[in-house]
Parts: structure tokens; C-alpha cells; sequence
């Protein structure tokens, strides 16, 4: 019997009119928002694809579509809830995860620890499991521009 799954999830969010942006389910102070049918959590947002990958369970938008006007403005902490849910109920945890978010503002590192932690809460887990990075592109592409928000995750489902 398989012990371990891996996967992994990518999002990007347009930056648009607004005074903050939310990350890791938590709220950060900016001079824009972002585009989204939902609160547009990217770092949740690549979480929930990389958990769903680990079982190939398809993507978030077929969990949580967005022509559905129940995801409208959605704490994306409920779609991590909801995919952790679907893990477990087929025998499976996070082990660990791991996400990068890619911008140049806001400064992700000041909040990484609250984001560490309202991940782990949703997910059940240690925050010891729960990492979170951030880099600039650089001044490169769309992220690099100030266009939008990129991120990355992967994780490591283990036998709940
Ligand atoms: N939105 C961001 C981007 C970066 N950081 C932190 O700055 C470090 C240096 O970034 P480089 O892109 O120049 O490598 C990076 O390692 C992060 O610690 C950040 O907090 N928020
Ligand atoms: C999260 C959902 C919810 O309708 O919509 P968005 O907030 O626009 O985010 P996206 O990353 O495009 O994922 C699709 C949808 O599941």
C-alpha cells in the first residue's frame, strides 16, 4: 500500500482596486487588492490544488467553481477546510507543506508566521509542517511589473 502522496499547486491573482490583500488566510494591509471571485487567497489557493493533486482529485475550480455564486467573496480558509476534509475522509493527511509566494509587495515575510499558523489550524497539522516563503521575480514579468500575485505549493500527504 502507497504511504505517501505528493502534490503540487500553482494560482495568480491580477492586483485591482482595494487596501489589502489576503495570504494564508491572513489579512495584509496594501494599497491594492486583487481580482477574484473568491477573497483571491493565492497561497490558499495553490495549497487546495496541491492537496487535491496528491489524490488527483481534480482542481479547486471544480470543487468550488466560480459560475457558483456561493464561493462569491469566499474565506478561501473554507476551501482548505473542505480539501482537508476530502483527504481525510479517504485516509489521508498533510504531512507537510510548503509555499512560496511570489511578489514584490506587499512584504510577506512580517506575516508569514500568522500564515503559517491559520494553515495549520485548517489543516490540523503542527506549524513546524507548515512552511511559507516569499520571493520577488525581480523586477521580472507580470509578478515583477506589479501586476499580480503568483504563488506555489507543494505538499506530502501521509496516512492519517
Ligand atoms: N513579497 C516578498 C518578497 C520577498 N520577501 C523576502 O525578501 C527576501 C528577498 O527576496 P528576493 O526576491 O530579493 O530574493 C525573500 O527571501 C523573502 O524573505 C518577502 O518577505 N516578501
Ligand atoms: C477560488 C475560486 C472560487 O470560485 O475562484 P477565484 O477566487 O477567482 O480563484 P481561482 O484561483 O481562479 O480558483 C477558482 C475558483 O475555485
Amino acid at each position: 500500500m502507497t504511504d505517501i502522496r505528493i502534490g503540487q499547486g500553482f494560482d495568480v491573482h491580477a492586483f485591482g482596486a482595494g487596501d489589502h490583500v489576503m495570504l494564508g488566510g491572513v489579512r495584509i494591509p496594501h494599497d491594492r487588492g486583487v481580482l477574484a471571485h473568491s477573497d483571491g487567497d493565492v497561497a490558499l489557493h495553490a495549497l487546495c490544488d496541491a492537496m487535491l493533486g496528491a489524490l488527483a482529485l481534480g482542481d479547486i475550480g471544480r470543487h468550488f467553481p466560480p459560475s457558483d455564486a456561493r464561493w462569491k467573496d469566499a474565506d478561501s480558509r473554507a476551501f482548505v477546510r473542505h480539501c482537508d476534509a476530502l483527504l481525510r475522509a479517504r485516509g489521508w493527511r498533510v504531512g507537510n507543506c510548503d509555499i512560496t509566494v511570489v511578489c514584490e509587495a506587499p512584504k510577506v515575510g512580517p506575516h508569514a508566521q500568522a500564515m503559517r499558523e491559520a494553515i495549520a489550524a485548517d489543516l490540523g497539522i503542527d506549524t513546524d509542517a507548515v512552511s511559507v516563503k516569499a520571493t520577488t521575480s525581480e523586477r521580472l514579468g507580470f509578478t515583477g511589473r506589479g501586476e499580480g500575485i503568483a504563488a506555489q505549493a507543494v505538499c506530502l500527504l501521509v496516512r492519517a
